[in-house]
């Protein structure tokens, strides 16, 4: 099992450049196989969902090679086979092939998503979308079966129960080739949900109003890649490091921004009294002074994103007074709490609200990183605190921020990855 050892206490300063967005990644590597041609994708984040993508995208016989950031995909002698349990099990966004198969051959055959433990994650809008545009959809011993119909799938007009990031571009990918129009309404808001709109288009297809909550789709046989498709940069890594910078920098620059992708976030921290200078594409975070606390609610996009919450709570204990954090999107994603408690933090869950205060020092101890951004929580905490802090299960960590170790180290901070290879693997890693 992979360990981050981090040697707390010291002050961080330098830049750090931004990688490509993991959640748009991954729907953007299932996404290529509805094209005729290879598709190449440029600042691809190197993380461990891509690896696993990409042994996915093998077993169907797509080849791929990722080199400096930059994926070429071959989806040209493609293969429809079943994708059972193992890989498509290591990442929540290998649901993607459901609507990405479905869209490219008519049909698949996919083992249920597994994905990070935040709380129940259903898919029953995914499947409401599926049927709706003519598929049959069952449950064959934890596989997800579907079936177009003969004349294949046709366009339809879906309304999203709730507002679901998975359930929007799922249905893009499966309705992108359907015969007519599809119109999604209650759709996902979230600037992943463009970039994958702009990849396709540039294949072909015709998807108009991504990024408002109606899209809509007229369906295109088939798509053609031509362009290399640039990647957005990752509004929660940035999120992560800004955290970051605020609790413990000495002057950071954080390049590689859209800044109005990180509006709610932003204004949160300038609530608290965290100074920065928003530049074109950085942003400088000034060493803090007294912070105030403040109250987060998440909400989908463009609210306070509730990948964020976890990452900005450190920031929060820093601050006077009492901070509450409410998370509408998965309540019971609390499961940072009892660790942050062990390094010493006053913070309490009732009734699914988080509930903290400041706290003068925190003290480096064992903790488990149960999730990504519950790890990327207590790498922040572990920066923060006096002493040694051991986080386990790191992997949850890897699977989702590009070349951490290395961006910490530019930062000058103090943190390695250790092999401790007698300790048990629980907790899906
Ligand atoms: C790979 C990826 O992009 N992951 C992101 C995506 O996950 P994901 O796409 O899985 O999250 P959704 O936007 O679908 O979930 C939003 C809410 O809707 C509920 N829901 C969703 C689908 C459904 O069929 N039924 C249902 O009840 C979920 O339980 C949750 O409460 O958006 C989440 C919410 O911003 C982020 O935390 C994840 O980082
Ligand atoms: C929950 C997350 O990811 P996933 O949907 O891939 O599990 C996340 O990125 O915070």
């Amino acid at each position: 099992m992979k360990k981050m050892l981090i040697h707390g206490g010291k002050k961080l300063s330098g830049s750090v450049v931004i990688g490509g967005a993991k959640n748009s990644t991954v729907a953007l590597i299932p996404a290529a196989i509805l094209s005729r041609t290879p598709v190449t994708l440029d600042s691809v984040p190197q993380i461990q969902d891509v690896y696993n993508l990409m042994d996915i995208l093998e077993a169907m016989n797509v080849h791929s090679t990722f080199e400096d950031c930059v994926l070429h995909i071959d989806p040209t002698q493609i293969k429809e086979v079943p994708l059972p349990e193992g890989k498509i099990k290591s990442l929540r966004a290998s649901y993607y092939f459901m609507g990405a198969l479905l869209g490219r051959f008519g049909s698949a055959n996919v083992a249920l998503p597994g994905g990070d433990d935040i709380g129940p994650r259903p898919i029953d809008q995914h499947i409401k979308g599926f049927e709706a545009l003519g598929a049959t959809v069952t449950n064959e011993h934890g596989a997800m079966v579907l079936h177009a119909p003969k004349e294949g799938l046709h366009g339809a007009r879906i309304y999203l129960d709730m507002v679901s990031v998975g359930a929007t571009i799922n249905i893009i990918l499966a309705a992108v080739t359907a015969k007519g129009q599809t119109i999604l309404e209650n759709a996902a808001k979230e600037p992943e949900i463009i970039d994958l709109a702009t990849y396709l288009n540039n294949m072909g297809a015709t998807i108009r109003g991504a990024g408002t909550d109606v899209i809509r789709i007229e369906g295109t046989p088939e798509l053609h890649a031509q362009n290399t498709h640039t990647i957005i940069p990752d509004r929660i890594e940035a999120g992560t490091y800004l955290s970051m910078a605020a609790a413990m920098g000495d002057g950071v620059n954080v390049k590689n921004i859209i800044s109005e992708h990180l509006d709610s976030f932003l204004a949160k921290l300038e609530e608290m009294g965290v100074v920065m200078d928003v530049g074109e594409d950085s942003i400088f975070v000034y060493p803090s002074g007294d912070l105030r606390m403040v109250q987060i609610k998440t909400m989908p996009y463009p609210g306070f994103a509730t990948d964020l919450q976890q990452p900005i709570t450190p920031l929060m204990l820093k601050a006077q007074g009492e901070g509450i954090i409410v998370d509408t999107l998965y309540p019971k994603r609390v499961r940072h709490v009892p660790e942050l408690i062990r390094m010493g933090a006053d913070i309490t869950v009732e009734n699914d609200v988080i509930i903290l205060h400041h706290a003068d020092k925190l003290q480096g101890t064992e903790v488990a990183a149960t999730e990504i951004r519950g790890g990327a929580c207590l790498m922040i905490a572990g920066l923060m605190a006096e002493g040694d802090t051991t986080i386990t299960h790191v992997g949850h960590i890897l699977r989702g921020y590009d070349r951490v170790i290395q961006k910490l180290h530019g930062l000058g901070a103090d943190v390695e990855i250790i092999d401790d290879v007698d300790a048990d693997e629980p907790m899906n890693v």
